[in-house]
């Protein structure tokens, strides 16, 4: 009989995001402290997505441990618009996420329009959305004490990385990822399209990769512009991009999809935040690190972002007016 050739020992470092969950979670728990009530989240259901149910399921229980206060109302999609009505004028409601896709059309971004802007935890008010492309970080402009929201799962992705230490903090804010090219499989608007801006918005060069092709994300040559500009690359695919990428983040809502490793560049850092497992095991071949699902970081996110909102109502005795179309700074972190 001969004896199994074992393998060496792999030198990826698997990272578990609830690690990097915990990490935020003490940051919020201070923000907490600043508060007299426990702030309350409301979560609208309105369709019969497994994962959105998982997803609110969740969230109710992080809510619960960490000292905040979370309802659930289960509403058909035709009650949906009058439901979040009635949580934009409800006092004792802080925050609201509404579970998507409801009717999967455009329908779906009208009712994103129409969660008041000051309960908007997840950042998909226009506002919020024209800041984050736009590359500007705070809702009064030079004043610079109210921030603005940014997208849960993009910046889930974000707090990943600086986890990891990809972020270089020796770096002005702002100019962080300047030196990093990072791969993003998936362009949607919700995750993909957000993450490959604000990655390009800190500096980094940016290979956004859909189906429909890739586009290339930067800052400019020496960063010279303010915010990120796009280019199409005709003709490359992601087999082009990926050798020359140090962190590749792949987020495809598929079973049967999985990334082709051999592409890697050694010690490349993986990260992803489907909910199906896009990396095969052999990712741990190539990679230095990999994070094989984040969605305790989003939640946890999700709950700074309320934190984030309380607080700018606080301060609205400066009126936030007008200070969407001024210039941003580079200056605050995200
Ligand atoms: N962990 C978390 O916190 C969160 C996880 N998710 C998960 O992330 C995944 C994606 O979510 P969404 O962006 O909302 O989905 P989506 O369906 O809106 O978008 C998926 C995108 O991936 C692209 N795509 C599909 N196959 C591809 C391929 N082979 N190569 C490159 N691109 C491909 C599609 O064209 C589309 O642009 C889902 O699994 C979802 O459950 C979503 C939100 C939060
Ligand atoms: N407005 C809106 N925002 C969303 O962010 C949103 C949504 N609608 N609709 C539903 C999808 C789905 N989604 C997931 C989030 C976390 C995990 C997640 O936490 N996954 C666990 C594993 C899941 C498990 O334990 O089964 C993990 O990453 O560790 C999955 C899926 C957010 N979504």
């Amino acid at each position: 009989m001969s004896a199994p050739i074992d393998k060496p020992p792999s030198s990826c470092k698997v990272m578990l995001s609830k690690n990097v969950a915990n990490h935020l979670l003490s940051e919020v728990h201070e923000g907490l402290k600043t508060l007299e009530k426990s702030p309350h989240l409301v979560g609208l259901l309105a369709n019969n997505d497994p994962a959105a149910l998982t997803y609110a399921q969740m969230t109710q229980k992080t809510c619960e441990d960490n000292g905040f206060k979370y309802t659930m109302r289960q509403v058909s999609r035709d009650d949906i618009e009058q439901a979040i009505l009635n949580a934009n004028t409800d006092n004792n409601v802080d925050g609201i996420i509404v579970y998507y896709p409801i009717f999967g059309t455009r329908q779906d971004q009208y009712l994103q329009q129409i969660v008041d802007m000051t309960k908007d935890v997840e950042g998909l008010s226009h506002r919020y959305i024209f800041n984050m492309y736009q590359n500007i970080r705070f809702l009064d402009g030079e004043a610079k004490r109210q921030k603005s929201i940014l997208p849960c799962t993009p910046l889930a992705n974000i707090k990943i990385l600086e986890y990891l230490n990809i972020y270089n903090t020796i770096l002005p804010y702002g100019n962080r990822l300047f030196g990093h090219t990072i791969c993003v499989v998936n362009r949607s608007e919700v995750v993909g399209r957000p993450l490959a801006a604000l990655l390009a918005n800190d500096g980094a060069c940016v290979y956004s990769v859909d189906i429909t092709g890739v586009q290339k994300f930067t800052r400019g040559e020496g960063l010279q512009k303010r915010t990120h500009e796009v280019v199409d690359l005709e003709g490359k695919t992601l087999k082009d991009v990926v050798p020359h990428c140090d962190v590749v983040i792949t987020g495809v809502p598929s079973d049967k999809y999985k990334f082709d490793t051999s592409l890697l560049r050694e010690g490349a850092v993986c990260v992803n935040f489907s909910s199906e497992k896009n990396f095969p095991h052999e990712v741990r071949d190539k990679a230095s690190l990999f994070v094989p699902s984040i969605g305790k970081v989003t939640i946890v996110v999700l709950l700074r972002n309320l934190l984030r909102l309380i607080q700018n109502k606080r301060m609205d005795d400066v009126k936030p007016a007008e200070a969407t179309e001024r210039p941003g700074t580079l200056e605050a972190s995200s």
